[in-house]
Formats: structure tokens, C-alpha cells, sequence
């Protein structure tokens, strides 16, 4: 079974206005579908006659070591899709040894998260999202909350000054969680109510010394996830981000911007290998782990397709996913004459129909 067709099983199980929250994007969702469409556009151009039996597909990144250059993006809501929630995402990836990242839109607390993934692995890498709250102390309290829980990193998204305008749940009339699930992370703390859709005031006021101050008070890793231009990448690693994650929010904040892949080359030679460079957005298939990889990301994100799973069957679904994606591009960097994460380099990608022109 491809991705693609576990979201046809998901569809099924799934009432029409959770299906179409994750589902959806921004706007005239362009930028949802160019995520998926740009991988189309790069081919791998593969070495021959350098490959090995034995391949090493495992890689470093803050806080973490995982088997696979593939993680577990941040999406909110999972006990909306399956009754185990967060807690079967968790055991899921702890199992596969791929790094979670759990957010402040969980429907269950980053504690429990954290407590669930120890089930199935002794020292799981957990990562925290939170918004920078332009009010102190709430940021403060959720990074206590993420670090008391033994998360790993954390993860500042900053491509959301303002919430995106989803089209499909503005039509839907999604404005606010079903009785009964709630931003668990939220409790507590000011803001809407975390019941409310949108617990967390997104704000346009917070800036570069908020991040920096982020980055001060803890002793975590601090990655800075949303990042599409340049210049952008440089003052992340500038104000103390210990990794730069390029992503377009799934194609659910502006609906004008590039394809994240797109984004990548620039990203990286900006970094420059300071710190590592992750993506996340349209990665479907092994084969788009490749392209990323050879284009500069240390790793990639999924999130849809784990959402997919888990709404289809659970954490057996989300362990598919994951394990999916590993043997994918296992088997890609086999095909491509690798051994090593490291072996995939630039050169091997061009742009399709034009092989040999890049
Ligand atoms: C249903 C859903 C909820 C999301 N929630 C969050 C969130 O709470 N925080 C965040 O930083 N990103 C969130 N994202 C964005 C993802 O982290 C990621 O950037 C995006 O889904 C990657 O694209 P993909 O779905 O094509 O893999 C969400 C995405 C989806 C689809
Ligand atoms: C405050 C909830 C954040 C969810 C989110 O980021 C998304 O739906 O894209």
C-alpha cells in the first residue's frame, strides 16, 4: 500500500469535517497541491558501482538519534482521528525509533505523550512545538511543561504570525473542537479557551529577541520550523537555533509561496552546514527522502501521511507509515549506489526532463 492510498482508507473512516481539517490548506490550496507536484519536477540522477550490502541509514539531529532521516511532524488534534489519539502516534514512533514532535495542539497532554512512547522504546526522542506567545511567561510555561515531560528539543513554528485561512473549515463552519477534546498543553494558561480551535493566540507582534529569549531560557535544542527565505535561515542560526526546518505549514498558511522542496537550495547554502537543514512538506515516497536529502535536509517531516494512518488503523497504521518511508528509501539509496545518508549529494538531482542539464 503507497501513502497515497492509506488517505483513501482514512477517508473512509473519517466524518467529512476532520477529514477535510487535515486534508485541506490554505486559500485556493496551490501551494498544498505544489508541495506534492514539486518532487515531480526533480529526478535522481543515481552513481553506480558504490554501493554496499549493508547500508547506513541512521542519523544524528539534536536531541535525537533516529534509524531513519524521517520524523514525525507536529499536527495537532490526533484524538479527533482515532480514539488512542497522541498516545498511539507516540508508541508508534518510539517503536520505529523515528522522533515525534508533539505539540501544543495536542488533544492529550505532552506528559502523557511522553509516557506513552517509554512504552515502547526506553529513551524515545519527543520534540515540543510551541508558537512564541508575545506574553512571557505562557511561552515560559509551556517549555517547563515540555521539558518536565523529558521532551528532547523543542520546536518553534514562526511561519504563523496570523492563523491560515482553511478554506475547506471556514466552508465546514470548524471554528471550535467537538465537546470533549481540548488542547490538553493549554490548560491553565491565557488565551481562547483550549477548546477553541486556535488555543493559541498566534501573534505578528512576536520577533527575533523573542526567539533569542526562547533559545536563553532553556537547555534544550531550539529548532526554528517555517522558515522558507534565506536571509531568514541565516538569523535563525544568528539568534541560536540548533536547526532550521524549511516548510510551507503543509500549504495551510499563505498560499503564495513556493513549494518547501523549492525552498531547500537556498536554505542550505545560507546555513552552510552550521547547523543541520530539515524539510517537511509533500513528502510522499521514499524516493522524495532522496531528493531532499541530496538537495541539503539532515532529514524530512511528514505529517499528513501520519495522521492517515493513524485515523486508518491506529498505531499499527502510523508504524506502516514510518516503516513505509524507511524501506522506501532504503531501497532508493541502494538504487542511487549509496551506503550513507552523506552519499546522496546535489549532483545527483536534476530537474526532470532535463537530465545531464542542471
Ligand atoms: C492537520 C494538521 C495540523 C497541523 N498542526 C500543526 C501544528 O500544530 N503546529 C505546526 O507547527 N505545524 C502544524 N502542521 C504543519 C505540519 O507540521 C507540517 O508542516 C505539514 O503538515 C507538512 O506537510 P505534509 O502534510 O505535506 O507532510 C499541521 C499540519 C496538518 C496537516
Ligand atoms: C493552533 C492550532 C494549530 C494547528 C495548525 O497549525 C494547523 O491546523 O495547521
Amino acid at each position: 500500500m503507497t501513502l497515497r492510498e492509506l488517505r483513501h482508507r482514512a477517508r473512509k473512516v473519517l466524518g467529512p469535517i476532520p477529514y477535510d481539517y487535515v486534508a485541506g490548506g490554505a486559500g485556493e490550496e496551490r501551494v498544498l497541491a505544489d508541495n506534492e507536484k514539486a518532487f515531480d519536477r526533480y529526478a535522481l540522477l543515481p552513481r553506480v558501482l558504490s554501493g554496499s550490502e549493508t547500508r547506513d541509514t541512521a542519523v544524528d539531529l539534536p536531541g535525537a538519534r533516529q534509524a531513519a532521516p524521517v520524523l514525525v511532524a507536529p499536527t495537532a488534534f490526533h484524538r479527533l482521528v482515532h480514539r488512542d489519539g497522541e498516545r498511539a502516534t507516540a508508541r508508534a514512533a518510539a517503536a520505529e525509533g523515528a522522533v515525534l514532535v508533539t505539540g501544543t495542539a495536542a488533544t492529550t497532554a505532552v506528559l502523557d505523550v511522553v509516557a506513552a512512547a517509554r512504552e515502547a522504546a526506553p529513551r524515545p526522542p519527543v520534540w515540543f512545538q510551541l508558537y512564541l506567545h508575545p506574553r512571557g511567561e505562557v511561552t515560559r510555561a509551556l517549555v517547563w511543561r515540555a521539558e518536565d515531560a523529558g521532551c528532547t528539543a523543542l520546536v518553534v513554528t514562526v511561519d504563523s504570525p496570523v492563523f491560515g485561512r482553511h478554506t475547506r473549515d471556514l466552508r465546514n463552519g470548524f471554528t471550535d473542537l467537538p465537546p470533549g477534546f481540548a488542547a490538553e498543553n493549554m490548560r491553565g494558561l491565557p488565551g481562547a479557551g483550549p477548546d477553541a480551535l486556535t488555543p493559541i493566540p498566534m501573534s505578528p507582534a512576536v520577533r527575533w529577541p523573542d526567539l533569542a529569549e526562547a533559545v536563553r531560557g532553556t537547555s534544550l535544542p531550539v529548532l526554528v520550523k517555517g522558515v522558507l527565505h534565506p536571509d531568514d535561515a541565516k538569523l535563525a542560526v544568528e539568534h541560536g537555533a540548533a536547526g532550521v526546518i524549511v516548510s510551507n505549514h503543509g500549504g495551510r498558511q499563505c498560499d503564495a509561496v513556493p513549494a518547501a522542496v523549492d525552498c531547500l537550495p537556498a536554505v542550505t547554502e545560507a546555513v552552510a552546514g552550521r547547523v543541520p537543514v530539515l524539510l517537511d512538506g509533500g513528502v510522499r515516497r521514499g524516493s522524495d527522502v532522496a531528493v531532499a536529502l541530496a538537495l541539503g535536509a539532515s532529514a524530512v517531516g511528514v505529517g499528513r501521511p501520519v495522521v492517515w494512518g493513524l485515523a486508518a488503523e491506529g498505531e499499527t497504521g502510523v508504524r506502516r507509515v514510518l516503516a513505509t518511508l524507511r524501506d522506501e528509501y532504503d531501497h532508493t539509496l541502494a538504487l542511487c549506489g549509496g551506503r550513507r545518508n552523506a552519499d546522496l549529494t546535489a549532483d545527483m538531482v536534476v530537474r526532470n526532463g532535463g537530465a545531464g542539464a542542471r
